[in-house]
């Protein structure tokens, strides 16, 4: 369930988290030489007088070996471990095999759900965010706990010498990522701007992805379709291919200083190969990505409706054809918070129009939400990233749809809703809102102008306390008391508190987990993105 919506915040929260790589620009959180949205008195900076930076051109530059290492010797029962460190002129030219050959590609492969990582969060509330699934498989919860390739089979030799390294500098784990990004900087200062002032959020980052990485070393589909997602989101912050040897030379030195007994010359080329393969994977990903689409898109604001106090109606137009699915999210910048992105949910199905809607919520603290509700105005413009997301309407079937919105969450829930009614299948769908209270109900009516247009759909306003419309209740709570919900596909979309227990209110009352489907659920809205 996601760092998108999926535990989004959608817009609700600024908490810095995600799942991104060791290559994430500055973000959110923090800024140069500032405070991080969370710290009393952090006023935002006043607004860039120059406009958006331009695009940097992200290009496939010739893989550097990180320094030469003998490959390790294969086990008898696999073949020979590829020598990763080359960079194929094209996907076709790579060996069968290989992890991002056209006909392995992610899109075609299954079980990418990204395993939970056993690896604490941050005092930020920075969480790993599972891989995206394919856009035509439904987001599912309660991902395995194990590698899909571990089940049954031995780990690999490189495997075992990583997960080996990794619990002997487990220990000493915050001065291994001090270290690695002291020597980053001195070695490379010119990599230094891509990185927040204050690093101790980037700290988890690193080792939350090399966990992951190193769990899946065995696992290439999984492996891939996160790498992949994680390479192809990077192309927002201006990482190039040449940045990836100067990461693994530093993370290898770091390594060789911290990890003790852990360390010798096998686990040195273990990590070698699996970094290479790691960093070729984002690279092919990002240049793939590149032929089919911009990095970002610009897009001027040309509505914003305060419905609440605290929460905006956003619509904007991008500066080009912007492709995504209803139920999807994507990233966004705004000019008064460079470099800080923040997922939100598309608040309404794809328009003929192309413009785009977002539901944001202000939150204490959160810089780039109360820039979008309280500064934003009409012309500004904000940057996106491409859309992601796997909460989608599965349309090969006609079971209904249950759908939980609270708060916010309810964006996502419309953008459903229309999906349907494009579709033209008459498939009932049955739509829960939640607020706190009465007043929170704030696309109320929207959704009731859908229910009279649409036989096949029911709205019911639920708040926790006070006089009210609707019922009265919390939301799990209440979808308990209707259904039977068994022949319906699930979809929760609001707070995290919100999603676990209406999964768990879910699955106790029998809806079979693969029917549930929610974005991550650690990472709300408003968090800063991969
Ligand atoms: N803006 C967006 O695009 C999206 C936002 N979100 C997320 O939705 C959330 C919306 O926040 P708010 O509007 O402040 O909503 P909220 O916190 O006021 O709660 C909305 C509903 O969820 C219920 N709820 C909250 N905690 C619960 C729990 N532990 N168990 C059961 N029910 C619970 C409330 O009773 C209420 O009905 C944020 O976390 C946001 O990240 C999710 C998807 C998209």
């Amino acid at each position: 369930m996601r760092d998108a919506p999926t535990t989004t915040a959608g817009d609700g929260g600024d908490a810095n988290g995600g799942d991104r790589g060791w290559f994430t620009r500055p973000v959110p959180g923090r800024r140069a030489g500032g405070s991080p949205p969370g710290d009393r008195g952090a006023g935002p900076p006043e607004r860039p007088d120059g406009p958006p930076p331009e695009r940097p051109a992200v290009r496939a530059a010739k893989w550097v070996p990180v320094r030469a290492v003998a490959p390790a010797r294969a086990p008898a029962d696999r073949p020979p471990a590829d020598p990763v460190r080359r960079h194929y002129a094209s996907p076709e030219e790579r060996p069968a095999g290989h992890p991002h050959r056209p006909d392995d590609h992610p899109s075609r492969q299954v079980g990418t759900e990204l395993p939970r990582l056993p690896y604490r969060a941050s005092p930020q509330g920075e969480h790993q965010r599972p891989a995206e699934l394919p856009p035509d498989r439904p987001t599912r919860p309660a991902p395995p706990a194990e590698p899909a390739a571990a089940a049954g089979q031995p780990p690999s030799a490189d495997a075992l010498l990583i997960r080996r390294t990794l619990t002997g500098i487990e220990p000493v784990a915050d001065k291994v990522t001090s270290y690695f990004y002291a020597l980053l900087f001195v070695r490379h200062p010119d990599l230094r701007a891509l990185f927040p002032a204050a690093m101790d959020l980037q700290r988890d980052r690193l080792f939350k992805a090399l966990l992951t990485a190193a769990r899946h070393a065995d696992d290439a589909p999984t492996l891939t379709a996160y790498l992949s997602r994680l390479g192809r989101g990077h192309r927002k912050y201006g990482t190039l291919p040449t940045h990836y040897p100067a990461v693994g030379e530093c993370l290898i030195a770091s390594l060789t200083r911290f990890a003790g007994d852990s360390w010798s010359e096998a686990a040195e080329a273990a990590w070698v190969r699996v970094y290479t393969a790691i960093s070729q994977i984002m690279i092919d990903a990002a240049a793939e990505d590149e032929a089919r689409s911009p990095a970002w898109w610009q897009a001027e604001i040309i509505g914003h409706e305060l419905r609440t106090p605290d929460v905006a109606v956003v619509t904007v137009r991008p500066d080009q054809p912007y492709p995504f699915l209803a139920g999807q999210y994507t990233s966004l910048e705004t000019p008064w918070w460079p470099r800080i992105w923040r997922h939100y949910s598309f608040s309404a199905a794809p328009r003929q129009d192309g413009l785009l809607s977002f539901h944001v919520k202000a939150v204490p603290a959160g810089w780039v939400s109360g820039a979008l509700v309280h500064r934003a105005r009409p012309g500004d413009v904000l940057r996106l990233g491409p859309p992601t997301g796997s909460m989608i309407v599965d349309h090969t079937t006609d079971n209904g749809l249950l759908c939980l919105g609270g708060g916010t969450g309810i964006a996502p829930i419309k953008a459903l809703v229309e999906d349907v009614a494009e579709h033209g299948r008459r498939r009932p769908v049955e739509v829960f809102y939640g607020a706190r209270h009465d007043d929170g109900l704030y696309d109320i009516d929207t959704m009731l102008r859908l229910q009279r247009s649409h036989p096949w759909l029911s709205v019911r306003p639920v708040v926790a306390e006070g006089p009210t419309r609707g019922l009265v209740g919390q939301l799990p709570h209440i979808v308990r008391q209707y259904g039977p919900w068994n022949a319906y596909d699930a979809y929760l979309s609001g707070p995290p508190g919100m999603i676990r227990s209406g999964v768990d209110t879910l699955k106790r009352i029998g809806v079979p987990l693969d029917r549930i489907r929610h974005d991550a659920i650690d990472e709300p809205r408003g968090t800063p993105t991969d």
